[in-house]
């Protein structure tokens, strides 16, 4: 059974913007702006959706670049992320209800606060690099087992 969820990541010239998740699932990470996929919306119209409910910002020129799998030990429920980028946005961030929105310098990005997956593919997503992951985590901080291939497509 895979529940579809979506991530935007936001660029700007040397810069990713994340959001600090205020609750819920990964509060107290620093994460791209994403959610469940609802009933009767595409993928991409829910990606375009949660982008504007966390962060006040608007794109459409979302671009999908990753595609992950995420499996918890004793949860039968497989996470299947869509992962999208774009450096074509309007608005300004604005904080709300789910996330704290701030500007990092990508060498500064604060993965110590962040999914422990990141750190292995967000070299990927900085360097163009279209992807597909697996994570299996025992809990919310350990991997149990992974894999991470570059793709030409998704
Ligand atoms: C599936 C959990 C997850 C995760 N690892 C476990 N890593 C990142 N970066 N994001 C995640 N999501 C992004 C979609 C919305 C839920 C949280």
């Amino acid at each position: 059974m895979k529940k579809l969820l979506t991530l935007v990541l936001i660029t700007r010239p040397n810069q990713v913007l994340l959001g600090m998740k205020k609750r819920g699932f990964g509060q107290g990470r620093w994460n791209g702006f994403g959610g469940k996929v609802e009933k009767g919306e595409t993928i991409l119209e829910a990606a375009k959706r949660e982008l504007f409910e966390e962060s006040s910002l608007k794109s459409d020129d979302l671009k999908e670049i990753g595609l992950i799998d995420f499996e918890f030990v004793g949860d039968p429920q497989i996470l299947e992320v869509h992962v999208f980028t774009t450096s074509k946005f309007e608005g300004e961030p604005t904080e709300s209800s789910e996330m704290r929105p701030q500007w990092f310098n990508v060498k500064d990005i604060p993965f110590d606060t962040m999914w422990p997956d990141d750190h292995l593919w967000f070299p990927l997503f900085l360097s163009g690099t279209k992807f597909k992951g697996y994570f299996l985590f025992e809990g919310h901080d350990k991997i149990l087992k992974q894999t991470l291939d570059k793709v030409d497509s998704l």
